[in-house]
């Protein structure tokens, strides 16, 4: 029988290129063959990097390779993790490089982008630029909102609390108290506070069902990311298939809580409009608590910007009765994805520090009372006999024990210790310290804080929560430290809340430190979770006030 030659020289010229492509280029003329591999198979297949995160098990896996192998590591065929600030850093994040498809995937709201989802340096830009005053250190420290809304929430919720606990643990009616879920809340309320405005924003400080709830619906979600984030492809045909990878409740939790945000943003829109209408009949607008800082400016900003594209629609009549309106029509949704994101990546992750710092405090009842000798210097200091006043937010925030406190909690329990990926420009670039290894463009690259506040030689004793690094260094080994320190990022996508995180931590610190001292009952499943943002395992951290 004839053997049919054309069927066969195309089935052997797709297995030589196979072979080519997935053997022979990888081994031997891959730019990336001589980065140290994290396992044999990387040079040929992304499988073995899935399996580790689909396992939860990838920022361990990442310190123990380059711990191994040293700063510049190779995770999969064309993805890298650096562990250096020369080479690493300074190349990657500094240096601009854009997001990719890792955030787009996962970080969309209403199926829209916002300034944390967005690959491209451009619109991100545009973007930032609008909003980020309402976040920067002066402002922040300065705000008389602001102000107003922290003394309302720690005076009359927060505090009032942790008394009913403490009373409630002297009748027995309650002997622990979930701080994790109480941070959490009031982390919230600050920051939608400040958002939103005080009336139209959240109280889960004051109302636990409601925090509760909510805290299932947000972390109930957290397993299901893989999915998505890594494999969206295989999610979508698995569906159309009938098997959901990702189940029916995330995608439930997902609208419930979007449609929260929405509710937030509407409320603030209706505080606004009123505003304006006392305003121009003479009568007094918003109180100051209820200014929606961060809306305002950016419903603003983007209203300002489509404008003139809603202008064009309606034949160039910058007066038509409709330019407003259709412009907060077309943007309601844009809006509140953006705000969604920043209400979530800023309750979170400073839920998660505080929890941390509470957890390593209530091991040390000395550095407690001197925490608390510290905090009572203030004028006034934040005792419920000080209401409504609260300490000078620039006062608070120099106090030298209570920051390198912060700072070694943000050090050793970073609440994003996982990688950030980034992608390689097109024309390639160096990675690694002197000589670096060239990497050419679209390789998925990352560093990680959990990684970077490892280094022994920057941080002495990495495993060990010891504020007093923070204080005894100071001259080149301290600015070592700070370039090595990394919770919030650097570079262009840093963390644009990071003087607001500070400004909240810094204030719940002082309000339960100078008025209790706290002991763990049970922090079971303490250990933080394996993944890009990382809360204690269990979600809880039961704690016993005691009143001082
Ligand atoms: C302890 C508290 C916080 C920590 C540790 C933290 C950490 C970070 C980190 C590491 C990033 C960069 C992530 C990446 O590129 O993968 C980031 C970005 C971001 N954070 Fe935070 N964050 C905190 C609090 C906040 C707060 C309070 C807000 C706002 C209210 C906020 C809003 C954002 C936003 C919007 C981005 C995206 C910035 C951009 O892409 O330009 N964060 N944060």
């Amino acid at each position: 029988m004839a053997v049919p030659i054309i069927p066969v020289l195309a089935l052997s010229a797709v297995m030589l290129g196979a072979v080519y492509k997935y053997i022979i280029h990888p081994l031997f003329f891959s730019p990336l063959r001589r980065i140290p591999a994290a396992h044999l198979s990387v040079p040929f297949s992304p499988l073995w990097i899935l399996w580790i995160r689909q396992q939860g098990r990838q920022n361990r896996t990442i310190l123990a390779a380059h711990e191994r192998l040293g700063p510049v590591v190779r995770l999969g065929p064309r993805e890298v993790s650096v562990n250096c600030v020369r080479g690493g850093l300074s190349t990657v994040y500094t240096g601009g490089m854009e997001k990719g498809e890792w955030y787009s995937n996962l970080f969309y709201n209403y199926g829209l982008p916002n300034m944390f989802s967005t690959n491209a340096s451009k619109p991100h830009s545009t973007r930032k630029r609008m909003i980020s005053n309402t976040y920067s250190k002066s402002n922040i420290n300065s705000s008389a909102v602001l102000t107003a809304q922290t003394s309302i929430i720690l005076y009359e919720r927060f505090l009032p609390q942790l008394f009913k606990t403490f009373s409630a643990q002297l009748t027995e009616t309650a002997s622990v108290l979930n701080i994790y879920a109480l941070i959490s809340a009031v982390t919230m309320d600050i920051v939608t506070g400040y958002i939103f405005g005080l009336s139209a924003s959240s109280n889960l400080t004051s109302n636990t069902a409601s925090c509760s709830h909510f805290l299932d619906l947000y972390n109930g979600r957290r397993s299901y990311n893989f999915w998505p984030q890594e494999l969206p492809g295989v999610t979508r045909w698995a569906r159309k298939l009938g098997i959901r990878l990702v189940p029916e409740f995330v995608d439930a939790a997902n609208d419930e809580i979007e449609a929260w945000a929405l509710s937030m943003c509407d409320k603030a829109a209706i505080a606004l409009e009123q505003s304006s209408e006392e305003k121009k009949a003479g009568e007094n607008p918003i109180s100051l608590a209820d200014t929606p800082v961060v809306y305002g400016q950016l419903a603003s900003a983007l209203v300002k910007e489509s404008q003139k594209e809603v202008q064009k629609d309606l034949n160039g009549d910058p007066n038509h009765p409709d330019v407003a309106g259709e412009c907060q029509k077309s943007l309601r949704l844009t809006i509140s994805s953006e705000l969604l994101d920043h209400l979530a990546a800023g309750f979170d992750t400073s839920g998660i520090t505080l929890t941390y710092l509470v957890h390593e405090l209530s091991q040390r009842r000395e550095l407690q009372s001197a925490l608390r000798a510290e905090l009572l210097t203030l004028s006034p200091p934040l005792l419920p006999s000080s209401a409504p006043v609260i300490p000078d937010a620039k006062a608070l925030d120099v106090l030298p024990l209570l920051h390198a406190i912060l700072w070694e909690t943000l050090r050793l329990h970073p609440a994003i210790p996982g990688p950030q990926p980034r992608v390689t420009p097109a024309g390639g670039c160096s990675l690694g310290p002197d000589p670096g290894f060239w990497v050419p463009g679209a390789v998925r690259v990352s560093a990680s804080a959990g990684c970077l506040h490892a280094n022994e030689s920057v941080f002495k004793k990495a495993g060990s929560w010891k504020p007093e690094r923070w204080l005894e260094v100071d001259g080149e080994s301290r600015k070592e430290m700070d370039r090595w320190f990394w919770a919030f990022g650097s570079g262009g996508r840093m963390c644009v809340g990071s003087n607001l995180a500070i400004y909240q931590m810094k204030y719940i610190v002082a309000a339960i430190y100078s008025n209790f001292a706290t002991s763990i009952v049970d922090d079971s499943g303490i250990e933080q979770e394996d993944a890009y943002t990382a809360p204690p395992k269990s979600d809880k951290l039961m704690i016993q006030l005691e009143r001082v």
